[in-house]
């Protein structure tokens, strides 16, 4: 059934305002970056070794554990062979194993990133390598099954012994077992394990202990660890998440990682800068997620746009064709803010690795200031696009209509694996309040006086009494201002507030409890004016086409404007924004519905995303939807046999007797 792309698809590219490849070019850093990252994938989608297998949709889990391990194995033996550079190994990998991440994944994604966050040199020369080679596999067991969120109130402990330099890794609970850790129920054979330390009679907290779990001769679980699977999830079933309990299992004293903080040989414990230092790996993890919550979200943008412009259904207009369904208002209100903020969140990302290594970088040199503002960022940044990313996708799976549901449209497994990191690495509202507890921080220091900086200088700089007089309510500069007053006033609000309930009697902790509601929202408002600011200043700064600039400042005035509508509340709550300036920005919003739809394809077309990486017979490039989705159905392991065995085995019996009985 092979042929042309969709005459509807083929007209929507023809149609675009702007050079697709120049906006990819932006969005990847270059046209060699361009050209670089898809012949790495070439090399994967191209390779027999990778083929072949069942669609994953269709496996058992085991079946699915398996196939992505060999897989991920396949990748360790080709990146050799084929001399990928570390540059080259996310792109390789993401595209070899882009039907499940398999639990050996976390080797790469948290164990070795634990190790060179959290190790010392000597540790990072002692397992690097064997990590990075694969010689160990490695988990990052922090969660229990009685505590994720809480780290302080984490049970498992690490008590020093001087007499032999070793620590003894105890489960003193059952809900001390570790859970959830990934690639720890049948993969991994160490673990970098969250552990309190004690030593000389005292505890020290959390801190982080490279222990090995299984034998590396017969991968059977080492003498006093206990350990497997913590069965099946919503999704990300080829990862073995699992549990482990340790039985007073000892480790050298060498396998606490010590980069921050120290235990001497004699049990002296010698503090880190900060003691939030132990915590460096989550930090670094989550500002990773804001990337994949911008890939998800173009993931689902391509398929839902693509699909829209080839599914006709209903009448417009009497007599004339069905038309295409992305041409009623109301699937460009659904698609095109998805569509949007995966832009907004992919130039977020940017700034948030940018952050991250400036602020490490002067972390090495001793300068701690910046922990405080990195910390805030990312939790809020990672919350806040998580969560859009997560209702964004179910907007996509719903605008594609019953063939949405269907694991055919790639919508619900995006969805379900996009979903979790609402959950993973920090739940969700726990890091927005982190954020709102640095927001208060700084709303009080701007109170008396000091003038602040970073992502939150506009806290000082905004005021709070009302601005009246007329505004072009396009302008990017008066929406950025409009969004940094809401966050200001809600923030101040919040604080206020606070101050308030503690004034009436509550402890400081009773009155953050009763405002937390209030102080979610206003960090929720602080992350959102910091990515709309964000993506103004790059499209308006950005070096590239007047074409290009041209539909990235629709696209940002389309995510501001929505932001507006959706929230207009907050902005006439002290009449900052009046009634008419609501009904300009929902005027203006219809209006840029309208000038982005004949963008709308080269603008998911622009993220460059590989048909094997969507997984989606709704969103594949060619367009061609109906043959292919026939094809797909054909797979199920249901129609193997014209006549299923339980026809045999239960229903012939049945009808048979109840036949009889007429
Ligand atoms: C692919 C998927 C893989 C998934 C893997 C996982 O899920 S792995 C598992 C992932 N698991 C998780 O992500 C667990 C999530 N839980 C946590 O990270 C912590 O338990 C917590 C942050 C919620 C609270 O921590 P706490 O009780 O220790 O702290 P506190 O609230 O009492 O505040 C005290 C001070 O510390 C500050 N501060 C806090 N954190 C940081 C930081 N990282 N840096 C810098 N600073 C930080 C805070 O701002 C405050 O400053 P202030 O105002 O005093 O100047
Ligand atoms: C797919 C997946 C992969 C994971 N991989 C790993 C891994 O590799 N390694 C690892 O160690 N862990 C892993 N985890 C565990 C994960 O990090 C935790 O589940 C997560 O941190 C949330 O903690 P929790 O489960 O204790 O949630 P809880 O804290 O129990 O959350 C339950 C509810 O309580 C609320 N709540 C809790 N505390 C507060 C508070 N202070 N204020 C207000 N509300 C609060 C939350 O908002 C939430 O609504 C994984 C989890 C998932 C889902």
């Amino acid at each position: 059934m092979a042929g042309q792309v969709n005459p509807d698809l083929a007209k929507e590219r023809e149609n675009a305002s702007f050079n697709t490849q120049k906006l990819t070019n932006l969005l990847y850093g270059g046209a060699e970056k361009v050209r670089r990252r898809r012949y790495i994938e070439s090399l994967a989608f191209s390779d027999p070794a990778y083929s072949g297998d069942e669609d994953p949709v269709f496996m058992s889990r085991e079946e699915l554990y398996s196939s992505q391990l060999k897989r991920a194995l396949t990748t360790v033996q080709r990146v050799k062979e084929l001399n990928i550079t570390e540059e080259d190994l996310s792109t390789y990998r993401n595209a070899a194993l882009s039907g499940g991440m398999p639990g050996l994944a976390l080797t790469w994604i948290a164990f070795i990133p634990t190790i060179l966050q959290q190790g010392t040199e000597e540790q990072k020369q002692k397992w690097l390598k064997p990590a990075q080679d694969l010689s160990i596999v490695g988990a990052y067991a922090q969660t229990e099954m009685g505590h994720g969120t809480f780290v302080r109130g984490l049970e498992t402990t690490a008590t020093y012994d001087p007499s032999t330099q070793e620590f003894v890794i105890h489960s003193p609970t059952l809900t001390s077992t570790k859970w959830w850790p990934g690639g720890l129920g049948k993969t991994s054979n160490y673990a970098t394990v969250m552990a309190q330390l004690y030593t000389q009679g005292k505890c020290y907290g959390p801190h982080n202990f490279m222990v090995q779990i299984r034998s590396l001769e017969d991968h059977t679980p080492c003498p006093g660890v206990t350990l497997g699977d913590i069965g099946p999830k919503m999704e990300g079933n080829a990862n073995d998440n699992g549990f482990a309990r340790f039985d007073h299992v000892r480790i050298p004293r060498e396998n606490m990682l010590m980069k921050f903080a120290r235990v001497e040989p004699d049990g002296t414990y010698v503090q880190p800068a900060s003691s939030k230092l132990a915590y460096s790996n989550m930090v670094y993890l989550r500002g990773t997620f804001v990337m994949s919550a911008a890939q998800a979200l173009a993931s689902a943008s391509t398929i839902a746009v693509r699909y829209s412009c080839v599914r006709r259904q209903s009448e417009m207009k009497p007599g004339e064709p069905e038309p295409q369904i992305l041409d009623y208002q109301t699937q460009q209100y659904k698609l095109f803010p998805q569509l949007a903020a995966a832009y907004a969140f992919w130039f977020a990302a940017r700034f948030m690795t940018q952050q991250h290594a400036s602020i490490t970088g002067s972390m090495e040199k001793g300068d701690m200031s910046g922990l405080a503002e990195l910390h805030a960022l990312s939790a809020g940044l990672k919350s806040y696009t998580t969560a859009v990313m997560s209702a964004g996708i179910d907007v996509c799976r719903m605008s594609c209509g019953g063939h949405g549901y269907s694991h055919a449209s790639g919508l619900p497994a995006l969805f379900s694996t996009g979903t979790s990191l609402c959950t993973a690495e920090g739940e969700n509202t726990v890091m927005m309040l982190q954020t709102a507890r640095y927001l208060v921080k700084c709303f009080v220091q701007s109170q008396s006086g000091k003038t602040l900086s970073g992502t939150v200088a506009y806290l000082s700089a905004v005021q709070p009494s009302p601005v009246s007089g007329e505004r072009n309510m396009s302008d990017l500069g008066t929406q950025v201002t409009a969004f940094q007053h809401r966050a200001a006033r809600m923030v101040r609000h919040a604080a206020l507030q606070m101050q308030t309930e503690m004034q009436k009697g509550k402890s400081r902790e009773d009155a953050w409890n009763s405002c937390s509601v209030l102080l979610i929202k206003a960090a929720q408002a602080h992350v959102h004016s910091f990515v709309v600011r964000n993506f103004a200043e790059t499209v308006q700064t950005v070096e590239v086409e007047e074409s290009v600039r041209a539909v990235l400042t629709s696209l940002c005035q389309l995510y501001s404007l929505h932001g507006i509508t959706e929230h207009a509340g907050d902005f006439l709550m002290d009449g900052y924004l009046t009634g008419r300036d609501i009904d300009a920005a929902s005027s203006l919003l219809s209006a840029v519905l309208a000038q982005l739809r004949p963008d709308a394809v080269a603008l998911v077309d622009a993220f460059d995303l590989h048909d094997k990486m969507l997984h989606s017979v709704l969103g594949r490039y060619d367009g061609r939807v109906y043959e292919h989705l026939y094809q797909w159905a054909q797979k199920s392991p249901l129609n193997k046999t014209e006549v299923h065995e339980s026809y045999y085995k239960y229903l012939q019996p049945f009808l048979k007797s109840n036949r009889a009985k007429l």
